[in-house]
Order: structure tokens, then C-alpha cells, then sequence
């Protein structure tokens, strides 16, 4: 493990799973550091995690890494907080959707490496998405760094930045579909007559199956999907009503309505 002091700029959700995740992985409580508007929240972080939680100024000065994980809408009244103080030597990672690097670049002094990241709720449990891109001045060496710090969370990727809106819409999102297709399927299962929570362990567990048939089997999902389509069974009875209420347009209309949301909020905070 490398030797760099990470402030978590804003520490919300996004930010404490951040902090969480890397202490679970061994990160060292003295090269943390976390950042918060309200004092109730900077103990709040204090209790949780015994993080040193400091002003925002104090971050710059002191970490090698600042990971703004602000709302789109505060990022820009934070950099003109902190851009001009952050040093060259100083690796900034954005964690918001829709900003791009340019509009971190347009901030800070030429010269700061800048990487933007997009992960997801699952870092939670080491199980998040997150897809990391170079911006401006980033170096293999700081996209390597990125990567060291979201491994232990669960799963990296790197993609071109102008796939970031899309990756926002797909997987930064993704998790809100999941949770939306449960509850749905649980007040389902009491429509048909059983008890709350039967039906919800009988979705939890059938999610948690098929998701790790996804990820191991190597299967398309397409196969797996018409293995368990019986002829003149029950399943696709249950799929042609699907397809009658358009589930699968909707879900297209939707990640681009999200992606499209990425991309206004990049304009409304340009
Ligand atoms: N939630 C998610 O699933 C994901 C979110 N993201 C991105 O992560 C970012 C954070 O989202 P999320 O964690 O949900 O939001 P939160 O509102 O939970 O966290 C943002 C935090 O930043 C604090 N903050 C705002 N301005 C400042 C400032 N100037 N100085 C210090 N702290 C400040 C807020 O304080 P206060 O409590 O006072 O508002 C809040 O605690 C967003 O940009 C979002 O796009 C990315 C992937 C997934
Ligand atoms: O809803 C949002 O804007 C954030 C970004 C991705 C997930 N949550």
C-alpha cells in the first residue's frame, strides 16, 4: 500500500462509504481525512470511524489526494473555496455525476491532475462498480493510485471520460433499478397472498442467485434467462406481460433520461 493521505472532500454517503471502504482494507486511520458543512456530521464521522474530520483548507494542505464527493450543484462554491489552493503535487478525484474535468480544470492551477471516478452504493459491502477515467494531467501513475483506492471497494474499470455520463446512468444509478425491481416484485408477492417478509426473503435470495449466476456462470443472459422459460409455463406467461407494459423500452427511455440528467447537470453548473 502506497504512502498517500486521502481527504474525503464532503463526506455525505458517497464520501463515508468511501472512508469506511478504505478502512476495512487497511487504509490507516492517520492517512484519512474528512471534510463536512455541519458539525454534526464532522462527530458524527469522528465517532464512526475515529477520522480526523478538518476544514476543507486544512485537506488541501494536508492530503496528497482530495476526493471531492460534494453534490454536483456545491462543487462549484467548494472550488472557489479551495481551487486556487491545491497545489500541482496533489492528485484531485471528482466523484460527481455529470461534472466533467474540465469544469475542475477551469478551477484549480494548470497543472493539477485531475481523475474522475464514478462508483456506486455496493462499496458498502466491497461490491461496487467503479469506473475511473483520466482527465486533464493524469498520469498512469495517478490512475494506478485511483485503482489502489477503489480496488478494495470492489470492482474498477477504466473508460474514456465521454463514456462517464453512460457508465452515471448504468451503474452509478443502477443500484436505485435494483432496489425499485425488489419492492416491486415484494408488494407482488403480497398481492398473490404471502406474508411481507416471506416475500422478501424469497426476492432478496432470488436477486443474490441470479446476480451470481451473471457474474460466474460466463452465460449469456439471454441463456439464462430461457432456462428457466418452461414451454407453456409460468414464466413466460409472466414475461409476455413484461413486454405488454414495455419494461424493456422503459428501461431504455430511463438510463437515457438519466444520462441526459448527467449531462444537464454539467451545463447547469458549467
Ligand atoms: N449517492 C450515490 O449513489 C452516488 C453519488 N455520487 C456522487 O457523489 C457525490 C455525493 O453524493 P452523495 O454522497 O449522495 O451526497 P450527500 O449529500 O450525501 O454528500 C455530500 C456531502 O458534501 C457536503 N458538502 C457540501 N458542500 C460542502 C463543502 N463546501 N465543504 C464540505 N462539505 C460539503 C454535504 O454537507 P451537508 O450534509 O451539509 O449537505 C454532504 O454531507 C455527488 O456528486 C454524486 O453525484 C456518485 C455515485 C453514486
Ligand atoms: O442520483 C445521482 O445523481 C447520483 C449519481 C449516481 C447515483 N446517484
Amino acid at each position: 500500500m502506497n504512502d498517500k493521505t486521502v481527504a474525503v472532500i464532503g463526506a455525505g454517503k458517497i464520501g463515508e462509504l468511501m472512508l469506511s471502504g478504505l478502512l476495512r482494507a487497511g487504509w490507516p486511520v492517520d492517512r484519512l481525512l474528512a471534510t463536512s458543512r455541519r458539525p454534526e456530521r464532522a462527530e458524527e464521522l469522528r465517532q464512526r470511524y475515529g477520522v480526523r474530520v478538518v476544514d476543507n483548507l486544512t485537506a488541501v494542505a494536508e492530503a496528497d489526494v482530495l476526493a471531492i464527493s460534494v453534490k454536483p450543484q456545491d462543487a462549484a462554491t467548494l472550488l472557489a473555496d479551495i481551487g486556487p489552493k491545491v497545489p500541482r503535487d496533489k492528485l484531485v478525484i471528482s466523484l460527481c455525476a455529470g461534472l466533467p474535468t474540465s469544469f475542475f480544470a477551469k478551477r484549480l492551477q494548470d497543472g493539477v491532475p485531475i481523475v474522475r471516478v464514478m462508483t456506486n452504493t455496493p462499496a458498502l459491502v466491497d461490491e461496487a462498480m467503479t469506473a475511473i477515467s483520466a482527465g486533464p494531467h493524469a498520469t498512469a501513475a495517478h490512475l494506478s493510485l485511483a485503482e489502489e483506492m477503489f480496488k478494495p471497494l470492489g470492482v474498477t474499470l477504466r473508460v474514456p471520460e465521454s463514456q462517464q455520463d453512460a457508465v452515471t446512468a448504468l451503474s452509478g444509478s443502477g443500484p436505485a433499478y435494483f432496489y425499485l425491481l425488489v419492492e416491486a416484485m415484494v408488494d407482488a408477492g403480497i398481492l398473490l397472498g404471502l406474508p411481507r417478509q416471506v416475500a422478501h426473503d424469497l426476492i432478496v435470495q432470488t436477486a443474490i442467485g441470479s446476480a451470481v449466476m451473471l457474474r460466474d456462470s460466463g452465460e449469456h443472459p439471454v441463456k439464462l434467462r430461457e432456462a428457466v422459460t418452461s414451454p407453456a409455463g409460468t414464466t413466460i406467461s409472466a414475461i409476455r406481460e413484461l413486454e405488454n407494459h414495455g419494461v424493456r423500452a422503459a428501461l431504455l427511455a430511463a438510463l437515457e433520461a438519466a444520462r441526459d440528467r448527467a449531462r444537464e447537470l454539467a451545463e447547469q453548473n458549467a
